[in-house]
């Protein structure tokens, strides 16, 4: 709903330069060469308002979180895809050469594969009255973006044995005792999450637009 992002409008249809965040990303998916097809999960209320933003793509009514909005794209991708990547609308500029990255880390045999950013601040744990309580060695942290990429099956049986709500898929996949394997992130894969994001975003749009087809 984007609820941090405010304006009242569901996030993947907030506009970014004229046009919804939905519609930038999908257009960086369709130019991995890797994207056979796409599947959003949509706001309940917004299916058909999806259908004419994005006329190539299946569209499934989304759930009340992500995972289970995850859940319903999935039941809508066909048997014969292989590799399923899960995407945030919200990484509306995402670039196709990291989506790229993903599937092709996980054609070459990968559980699940994540992209992932170093953290560049420091990090403390704090007790529920704001004390610092320890300074957390931020070196083997990561940032995990998306989209996540999986092989079909794998993914699927995740989800269906989920007892519990995790922020990603790869998270799901983990429990299983897969590994999952990191590539570099990309900083125009940032999820715009609150107004100063989408500042940002528009800032990253012209220094990053894609190439004329
Ligand atoms: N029920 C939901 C909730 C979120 N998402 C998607 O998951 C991505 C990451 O979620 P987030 O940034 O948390 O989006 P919102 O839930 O819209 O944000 P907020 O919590 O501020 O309302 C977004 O692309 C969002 O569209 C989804 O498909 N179904
Ligand atoms: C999937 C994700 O984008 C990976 O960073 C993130 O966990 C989504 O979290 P949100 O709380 O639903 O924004």
């Amino acid at each position: 709903m984007g609820l941090r992002l405010g304006g009242g409008t569901p996030k993947a249809l907030r506009e970014l330069a004229g046009e919804p965040l939905l519609v930038h990303a999908c257009r960086r998916l369709a130019l991995a060469p890797s994207v056979a097809m796409i599947v959003i999960a949509a706001p309940p209320g917004d299916v058909d308002a999806v259908r004419a933003l994005v006329p190539g793509a299946v569209v499934v009514p989304g759930g009340a979180t992500r995972q289970q909005s995850v859940a319903a794209a999935l039941a809508a991708v066909p048997e014969s895809i292989e590799v399923v990547l899960v995407h945030d609308a919200a990484r509306a500029l995402t670039p196709p050469e990291l989506v790229e990255a993903v599937a092709a880390a996980v054609r070459s045999g990968a559980a699940a594969v994540v992209p992932a950013l170093p953290v560049v601040d420091t990090i403390k744990r704090v007790d529920a009255g704001e004390h610092v309580l320890e300074t957390v060695d931020r070196a083997p942290l990561r940032v995990i973006q998306t989209p996540q990429g999986f092989p079909r099956d794998t993914l699927v049986r995740a989800h269906a044995e989920a007892v519990d709500e995790h922020t990603d898929d790869a998270g799901m996949v983990e429990r299983l005792g897969h590994k999952v394997h990191c590539v570099p992130g990309s900083d125009l894969a940032l999820k715009i999450t609150r107004p100063l994001d989408l500042l940002i975003a528009e800032s990253l749009l012209s220094a990053h637009p894609l190439p004329a087809s």
